[in-house]
């Protein structure tokens, strides 16, 4: 409980302050230099203090700020933190505006971090999202809790996310959305009497897909997102697929200018922002109570066999209807753009290694030998899920992972205190070549386990941790990966895939990693 304490005195406002504002009566990135120290289990050891850490030289009001608006501001801090890292190692602090971060990309010293994340490991949360939970005085799902409220809500969750024989329930049901958008590409081309087929808006393409299989899981019923199903379909879902897109895009507009200041002046991306959420949540809260409602009275004829999660979490859970729908907005917010760009990033890199793709299909060929893919071959197509590793190496889709410490911590021999927000950028982790041969090339394979001595060829997995590590990584992470699987395997057995151009598309960070412009795929029936 004690670990908690610097942490429960702030607010969320106060972790993130808008570079503008320089009043600071809290503590959070105040150092105490003398006292602590004797605390600290490793006392005997040698360690100098926070100041110490590299940083870079900067104004003292607005650190360097300036130097990061240089380099092309929030859409490139990725390559920004690359570059600091290469100039002063693996450790650095820096002030980024009013807030000073400790940055790490070292996969001991990720180890060091979350090894003492405390028993409620606290997070980084979008300053957009700060402002408009305070504003509208709501609360929000899972990302945004703390302390005990956020450990009973995620070990209900966990419950469902986490059990392999719940997931198992849903899987066939996310093999048959996979079904509908390759029928879908199939039938375009047959009503065009073509046989290849440029895909037209795949990232749009892929929030639906992603938001049909989230949520059969969650409903225990099809949507409608995919396929028009104007009967069964739930009402304005594609209105709820647009908003969640929109609350994202919009989100990500703001990295350019203080959400504060658009919030003050109420600027039209607020206002879009600020609309899309609302959207979204009243919907969802729709969509939810519409469920509770059929759940009770027991005359859902359109759901499946298996019950969607709500009705579980109404029972196990003992929650309440609208902490149930902010918290499933919060998951359709969670899944629908991070599942989406790793698929997009993974399909970009497929459709430039043909190899890649051909020895997918013999993988496949040999796993079922000729059966269409059901759940039991996933177990065996290790393939596969080293091309979903190797692009979530490249590129992940949650470029930094964050912690405030729970306690007081020597790292990289640097005193670093409670409170203190750390970075880990797994961009640079992901492509150091300490860690990785040739870190620049994709090579599913290098994750392919040795028959004889189990192991791959990744030299230190913290090195490579795109859904996070420990209490409060990625809760949604089995149901992302079974989706990927499906659908990948699937993909690439019925279709060649080829990019419009051999151009590189780079990264441009929208809060997530996307490519700077759209992915255009061609497909090509086997
Ligand atoms: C490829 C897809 C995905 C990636 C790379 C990803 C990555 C991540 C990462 C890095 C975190 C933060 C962990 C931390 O702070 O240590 C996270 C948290 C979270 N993710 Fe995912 N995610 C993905 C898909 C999903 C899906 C499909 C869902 C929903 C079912 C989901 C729901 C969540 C939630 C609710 C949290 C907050 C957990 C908490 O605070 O306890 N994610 N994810």
């Amino acid at each position: 409980m004690d670990t908690t304490t610097t942490t429960t005195t702030m607010t969320q406002s106060d972790q993130i302050r808008c570079p503008f504002h320089h009043h600071d009566n809290i503590d959070h990135n105040h150092h105490h230099h003398h006292h602590h120290y004797n605390q600290l289990k490793n006392g005997q050891q040698q360690y100098q203090s926070f100041e110490q850490i590299p940083t870079p030289a900067g104004l003292p009001l607005i650190g360097t700020l300036y130097d990061l608006i240089r380099a092309g501001g929030a859409e490139y801090v990725h390559q920004y933190c690359d570059k600091r890292h290469e100039q002063l190692g693996p450790i650095y602090r820096e002030k980024l505006g009013n807030v000073e971060a400790v940055f790490i990309a070292d996969a001991n010293l990720v180890q060091q971090v979350y090894k003492h994340e405390g028993k409620y490991p606290q997070h980084m949360v979008p300053e957009p999202w700060i402002i408009y939970n305070q504003n509208k005085g709501i609360k929000r799902g899972l990302f945004f809790m703390e302390g005990e409220e956020w450990s009973i809500r995620r070990s209900a969750l966990n419950k469902v996310f986490l059990k392999p024989d719940i997931i198992n329930d849903y899987t066939e049901v996310f093999n048959q959305v996979v079904t509908d958008i390759l029928d879908k590409w199939s039938m375009k081309m047959v009503e065009n009497h073509v046989d290849s087929l440029l895909i037209d808006g795949l990232e749009k393409e892929l929030y639906n897909w992603s938001i049909e299989s989230l949520g059969t899981m969650i409903f225990g019923r099809r949507l409608g997102c995919i396929t028009p199903q104007p009967s069964s379909a739930l009402p304005d879902i594609h209105e709820f697929v647009n908003c969640v897109q929109r609350i994202f895009i919009e989100s990500s507009n703001m990295q350019l200018i203080p959400p504060k200041l658009a919030h003050y002046f109420r600027l039209p991306v607020w206002r879009r922002f600020e609309d899309a959420a609302s959207k979204a949540l009243d919907l969802a809260f729709q969509y939810v109570n519409e469920n509770a409602r059929q759940i009770n009275n027991n005359d859902d004829e359109s759901s499946m066999n298996n019950q969607g999660i709500i009705k579980q979490l109404m029972n196990d859970g003992h929650m309440q209807l609208d902490e149930i729908s902010r918290i499933i907005v919060d998951l359709f917010i969670a899944a629908a753009d991070t599942t989406s760009h790793a698929t997009q990033w993974a399909l970009y890199l497929l459709s430039r290694h043909p190899n890649v793709q051909e020895r997918l299909c013999d993988e496949i060929e040999q796993v079922t030998g000729g059966e269409s893919i059901n759940v039991k071959h996933l177990q065996n197509l290790s393939y596969v899920k080293g091309i979903i590793k190797e692009s979530l190496r490249l590129y992940p889709v949650a470029p930094f992972l964050t912690r405030y410490l729970s306690d007081d911590l020597i790292l990289g021999g640097y005193h670093v205190p409670k409170g203190q927000l750390v970075v880990i950028s797994l961009f640079t982790t992901g492509r150091k070549n300490e860690y990785f041969d040739e870190p620049e090339k994709f090579q599913p394979e290098r994750w392919l386990r040795d028959r004889q001595n189990g192991r791959n060829r990744v030299a230190n997995s913290h090195a490579c941790l795109p859904f996070g590590l420990g209490v409060r990584s990625c809760i949604g992470r089995r149901v992302a990966e079974i989706q990927m699987q499906f659908f990948l395997s699937r993909l690439v057995q019925r279709f060649h895939i080829r990019p419009t151009s051999d151009k590189e598309i780079d990264i441009k960070l929208r809060m997530i990693t996307t490519p700077e412009k759209s992915i255009d795929l061609i497909l090509k029936h086997r």
